[in-house]
């Protein structure tokens, strides 16, 4: 019942001004809110993988510097919920991120659970030999929509950078290793505004063709709303099928949810999120952190899909990375379960 409901939605029905893909959704809702047993209806409902990036994403921005061990140890706790994907690092200059400067001894420091991945983030070829024989199994690369933000964010235009990666991929397939695409600035760039959908299109492309298996289209500043990001996917799905799509929100401006709950609509299965809403990238001024994972599995929990994520537990990681850090969890959820569980 709930896969039929929440199955994936032909393209022609995703229109803009709320046309069947809302009403559909909002069947979806309350039919899902009755089903809340564990059992095979459970088994049933559509898996959306979640692609944790706290470790990474979230932690990039910390001006002081985090010890290695209390890195490691959140990788451990993220793992311990069920998540599957936990991106771990990455080795960039450490003049350009020197939260990220400790790589390598992070990598050592992993106990690696058999059915979790660690991807990386690695910008240049040096980045990628250095990953691997610190033991990644997967890197990220990752460009943009917008020159201006390529340039801030590895010194390159998005065609050198398409060049330099495209070297990686072979590289990366050479030495076994499965590479994941960012394309950042999807709805709009910090230093040259909006964003046209035929460019997240093109780089895109790129990025499958020289063999990503999944590209995440990230709102990297989180102006995007939800129908500017229909627009993107709708766009992108013609050239990358949806099911190598990954959607990544900042909530800058409070659409994380809204353009997340879309995009499912819309047929995307992964959703990348960060633990406590941590993050924000350095070189996108005013940005803040990435949806909380929190809040994320909240939603699909309860929405009638699946993620394998244990809620109760992600809350307690939350609550103990927010307390190692000095401030409070910027999920709402985790807030709220807390109060629930100190009343
Ligand atoms: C691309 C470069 C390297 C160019 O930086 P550059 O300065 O042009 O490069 P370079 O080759 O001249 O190297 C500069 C220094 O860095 C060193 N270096 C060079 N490469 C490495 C490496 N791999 N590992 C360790 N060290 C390295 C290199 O050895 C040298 O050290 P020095 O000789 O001066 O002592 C630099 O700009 C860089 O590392 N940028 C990465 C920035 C970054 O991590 N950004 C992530 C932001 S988040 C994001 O992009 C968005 C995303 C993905 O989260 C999704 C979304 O929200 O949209």
């Amino acid at each position: 019942m709930l896969g039929l409901v929440c199955g994936r939605f032909p393209r022609s029905t995703l229109v803009r001004r709320g046309g069947p893909w809302m009403r559909r959704g909002l069947r979806t809702s309350i039919i899902a809110a009755k089903s809340t047993d564990k059992g095979a209806d459970y088994l049933a409902r559509p898996f959306v993988k979640i692609v944790e990036v706290g470790p990474r994403d979230g932690l990039q921005n910390e001006k002081k510097l985090i010890p290695t061990a209390t890195k490691a140890e959140l990788i451990r706790r993220l793992a311990n919920t069920g998540l599957s994907v936990v991106e771990a690092t990455s080795f960039v200059s450490p003049q350009a991120v020197p939260q990220m400067s400790d790589a390598k001894e992070l990598m050592k420091m992993i106990k690696r659970q058999p059915n979790v991945s660690y991807p990386v983030l690695t910008p240049n070829i040096r980045g990628l030999m250095s990953a691997k024989t610190a033991g990644a199994k997967e890197i990220a690369i990752f460009t943009a929509a917008s020159d201006a933000f390529v340039q801030k964010n590895i010194g390159r235009t998005i065609d050198r950078s398409i060049e330099v990666f495209k070297d990686m991929a072979r590289i990366a397939r050479e030495n076994g290793l499965r590479v994941r695409g960012y394309v950042s600035c999807i709805a709009g760039c910090p230093y040259a505004g909006k964003v046209d959908p035929d460019m997240v299109t093109s780089v895109a492309e790129d990025l499958f063709r020289m063999g990503c298996y999944e590209i995440s289209l990230g709102d990297t500043i989180g102006v995007g709303r939800p129908h500017e990001i229909l627009a993107v996917i709708q766009a992108v799905s013609r050239v990358v099928p949806l099911e190598n799509l990954a959607i990544h929100c900042h909530d800058t401006y409070g659409q994380a949810l809204a353009n997340i709950y879309a995009s499912l609509e819309a047929g995307i299965r992964t959703v990348d999120s960060s633990v406590a809403g941590l993050g924000g990238c350095p070189f996108a001024k005013g940005a803040t952190g990435n949806v909380a994972t929190e809040d994320v599995v909240y939603m699909l929990e309860g929405n009638g899909f699946r993620t394998g994520v244990d809620l109760e537990k992600l809350v307690d990681v939350g609550e103990w990375i927010s307390r190692e850090l000095g401030r409070p969890s910027e999920s709402r959820a985790a807030r709220a379960l807390m109060a629930k569980r100190n009343a």
